[in-house]
């Protein structure tokens, strides 16, 4: 065999021994983090070529495999024993890292075999060459390296080809085009342009996508001040108990085995006093880590910081829903928007389970595999290592195994809780329908798919533990009897095992930890992932950087050639303009689906107008304070909306520091009051869900009744009557006239004989303002509007309206209209 004697030759080749393996591992994970910092893009590797490089990469790892036997046979020296064994380790995890993937980072690879061929060229040199080779077991040595040396370099080779083929292949596309085109005008640059953009939103995409930290860090970055903020003593109080104590731990995971290995040693050297002072310390250690000890109060911190960081990233979550735009209310899914704010939680728990369990797990691998070399020798801290790997590895492949059942299942478990929000919220559709068995059985199959998706990521989970622990148990068993084997020989004591035997649980610890962690992150991951999307939405109208609030003096509201849309394929509003005067009412009317409503709605600012402008008193209203714009504003909407609290507290809702006499003002002036008397519990009723309790008539003058309260500058009546009958109604109107005296009013209607007195009619049709004016001017002009009023005409043959129509072109060419006028 080679020799390893004298200097420098043996130093030269320990120190590529102990250099090899952590040069190749820290080559790969630099090139692995710059890639995935850098957002390199993956290049996906053909079958054939994959199942070659490792194929290749296994024969080196096999060669060391075989050195390995060698060098422990013939006794070598330990350098070239932990260099057999590292370089193993490594390449058995690139490799299967290779295995694992489709579309490597490529880099990364081609980084690792480079330094492999350098190595082991330069292996080659110092080992064969200048050590000569003594017999035919020298041989073997020199041939190993020499296989090395020919198939790392077929890898290098191999990986060049590829590495500049997809370099050729990107320049390819850019060289040929600017032949062909002009590049800063022609359509290529546009083409080239949608192309960034495409890479752009896939780079964002996978920047956000789970299996991205980066899109995560970002989250984290803007929740951190949530969870803790800076200026809370109570919280930094928390977080050095809680730091305090991970590092007591780790201290002591190692101080309380060795104390009793110390104890055992001093009882097996035939003393006979009993050691008091090491046992004395040794149950000190164990009160210290005990939940009598330290315990106790961290967990009382731990407590303290994840309810309060639960509680804020609730307050964040409802707040940041509360604060979007009206298009994201009427896409959204209930559901699902109220799961995401109650899953906020996972979310704290989740930053809490990566710092204070996650890390100082990953410190007590290291230390757990330099303890077990220290207790023994390194043999033992390659058994642990190589235990560690395959039962990491198992846990890498079981947990995409299981998680994807836990996915199925989660997406099952939401899809039961949506249609049990549904079916609730939607009763009295269900009633009406005489749907309640459709909906019974929609709801029995969702929960019959949760259940057997559950089982099925429960059978997975058993499965995955059971085949981990037969590798535990095997690594457990070898370590053991490595152990035995050293105390039999006389090298290491009793004590030494015993210390091993208690120091166990915190060797697998971590090794369990990280790999059951996986899952559990994951899942936590699955749970966040709605609210980091949530989080994520951007309200689509918001407050101008510097806002001012809206100084309104009289009130008038200008139309200046708005267009709007809510999707962009289909125009709802085109050049609609108009001045509103304070003390005058502008009358809204025209076919349903005209647009009059998304009128009132882009004065509320629910969206904003995508041409044009909306004037209040000269001021535009983008550039003003939302919340100051919605201050003077008055609406009664076609569809009031109540909540499940009683009468008082809803009318209150318009003003909150309104006294019970103004409010009972403002129902009498909606003529609501005495109804509401007539209550068993008057003002004091609750009135249901939505106001389930109260007809369509009340509900609307229990609406009318809070903008009353409210007595805001401007008034929107959006089919603010059309439930109350016509006795009620001319009640409502008088109401109406004393709130709106002075103000600038909006009346959208449909029952035209509720609108005949505005100073303004407009008819919207399609979009647009078809025709303006006085009822009477409208009339005479014989156009929509006055076809819409020979429609409701028969309806309303008390009111007078032919009266008023007569003498109306429209009359004449119906025929209409006496002689006499009448
Ligand atoms: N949130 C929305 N998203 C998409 N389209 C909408 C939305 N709200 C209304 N629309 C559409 O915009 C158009 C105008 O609706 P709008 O409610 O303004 O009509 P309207 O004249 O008030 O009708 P009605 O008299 O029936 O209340 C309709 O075609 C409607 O389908």
């Amino acid at each position: 065999m080679a020799t390893y004697d004298g200097w420098p030759r043996s130093t030269a080749l320990s120190l590529l021994n102990y250099m090899h393996a952590p040069a190749i591992g820290f080559c790969y994970l630099c090139a692995r983090t710059f890639g995935l910092c850098s957002l390199q893009e993956l290049a996906p590797l053909d079958f054939k070529r994959q199942r070659r490089s490792i194929s290749l990469i296994f024969i080196i790892i096999l060669s060391y495999g075989a050195q390995a036997i060698y060098h422990f046979s013939k006794s070598a020296p330990q350098h070239a024993i932990i260099h057999d064994f590292l370089v193993t380790m490594v390449w058995g995890n690139l490799n299967i890292a290779l295995f694992n993937v489709t579309s490597p980072l490529w880099h990364p690879f081609f980084g690792a075999l480079i330094i492999e061929f350098l190595f082991d060229v330069a292996l080659c040199i110092v080992d064969g060459i200048l050590l000569s080779p003594r017999g035919w077991l020298g041989s073997i040595h020199l041939c190993l390296n020499s296989l090395r040396v020919v198939v790392s370099f077929g890898l290098v080779v191999d990986g060049f080809i590829l590495f500049s083929h997809i370099r050729v292949e990107n320049h390819t596309n850019e060289e040929c085009q600017s032949l062909l085109e002009d590049r800063a005008n022609g359509p290529i640059a546009a083409r080239n342009n949608d192309i960034n953009k495409d890479i752009e939103e896939r780079q964002k995409k996978n920047l956000n996508e789970a299996s991205s930290w980066f899109g995560y860090m970002e989250g984290f970055a803007m929740l951190l001040p949530y969870l803790w903020p800076k200026d809370d003593w109570k919280i930094t109080c928390c977080l050095v108990i809680r730091g305090a104590n991970v590092i007591q731990k780790r201290f002591l995971n190692i101080l309380i085995p060795r104390q009793i290995g110390i104890i055992t040693d001093i009882l097996a050297s035939g003393s006979r006093k009993a050691p008091w002072k090491d046992i004395s310390l040794w149950m000190f250690y164990q009160w210290l880590g005990s939940y009598a000890g330290f315990g106790a109060i961290d967990t009382l911190a731990s407590d303290f910081v994840r309810t309060y960081a639960d509680g804020r990233i609730k307050e964040l979550a409802f707040s940041h829903v509360m604060s979007l735009s009206a298009d994201f209310h009427s896409n959204k899914n209930s559901g699902e928007v109220i799961k995401a704010v109650e899953q906020a939680g996972s979310l704290s728990n989740l930053i809490q389970f990566l710092l204070f369990h996650i890390i100082p797990m990953l410190i007590d691998m290291v230390v757990a595999v330099w303890y077990a070399a220290d207790l023994f020798d390194i043999y033992m801290a390659f058994i642990i290592l190589a235990m560690g790997e395959v039962y990491i590895w198992q846990g890498f492949f079981f947990t995409p195994w299981t998680q994807s059942k836990r996915r199925e299942n989660a997406e099952d478990t939401r899809t039961a809780s949506t249609i049990v929000y549904e079916s609730i919220s939607s009763w009295s559709a269900v009633f009406y329908f005489n749907r309640t068995k459709l909906e019974r059985e929609r709801y029995n199959s969702a929960v019959q798919t949760s259940v057997k998706s559950l089982y099925d990521y429960m059978s997975r989970c058993t499965i995955g533990v059971a085949i981990r622990d037969i590798t535990m148990i095997s690594g457990f068993i070898s370590c053991s009897i490595f152990a035995i084997l050293q105390i039999v020989s006389g090298k290491k004591t009793v004590g030494n095992l015993l210390t091993f035997l208690m120091y166990w649980g915190t060797i697998t610890g971590p090794i369990r930890t990280i790999t059951t962690s996986v899952q559990s992150i994951s899942s936590m991951f699955i749970d966040s992932e709605r609210l980091f999307r949530l989080l994520k939405e951007k309200p689509s109208v918001a407050d101008p950087k510097f806002p001012q609030n809206l100084t309104t003096s009289s009130g008038t509201v200008e139309f200046k050639d708005v267009n709007f849309s809510y999707d962009i394929r289909k125009p709802v509003l085109k050049s609609i303009g108009f001045v509103a005067e304070p003390g005058k009412t502008i009358a809204f009317v025209g076919e349903t689906g005209g647009g009059k409503s998304t009128i009132m709605k882009l004065l509320f600012r629910f969206y904003d107008v995508t041409g044009g402008s909306i004037m209040i008193d000269g001021q535009d209203i983008r550039s003003v304070a939302i919340s100051s714009l919605r201050e003077v504003l008055g609406v009664v909407p076609q569809d009031p909306v109540l909540f499940n609290q009683s009468i008082l507290e809803n009318i209150r809702y318009a003003r909150l520091d309104a006294s019970q006499e103004e409010i009972k003002e403002a129902c009498k002036a909606a003529t609501i009051h005495d109804q509401i008397m007539s209550l068993p519990e008057g003002y004091y009723t609750e009135i249901g869900e939505r106001g389930v309790k109260l007809s369509g008539g009340e509900l609307q003058r229990v609406a009318i009744a809070r903008v009353l309260l409210k007595n805001p500058k401007i008034v929107i009546l959006d089919e603010a009557t059309s439930s109350v009958d016509s006795s009620t109604d001319a009640k409502i109107q008088e109401a109406f006239k004393c709130l709106t005296s002075g103000r600038t009013k909006f009346v959208v209607a449909h029952r035209l004989s509720t609108i005949v007195e505005a100073d303004t009619i407009m008819v919207v049709d399609h979009g647009e303002i078809i025709e303006r004016g006085t009822h009477n001017e409208l009339l005479e002009k014989g156009g929509k509007y006055a076809e819409l009023w020979i429609k409701q005409a028969p309806r309303h043959p008390k009111e007078g309206i032919l009266a008023r129509a007569v003498g109306s072109p429209l009359l004449k060419l119906r025929g209409g209209g006496r002689k006499d006028g009448t």
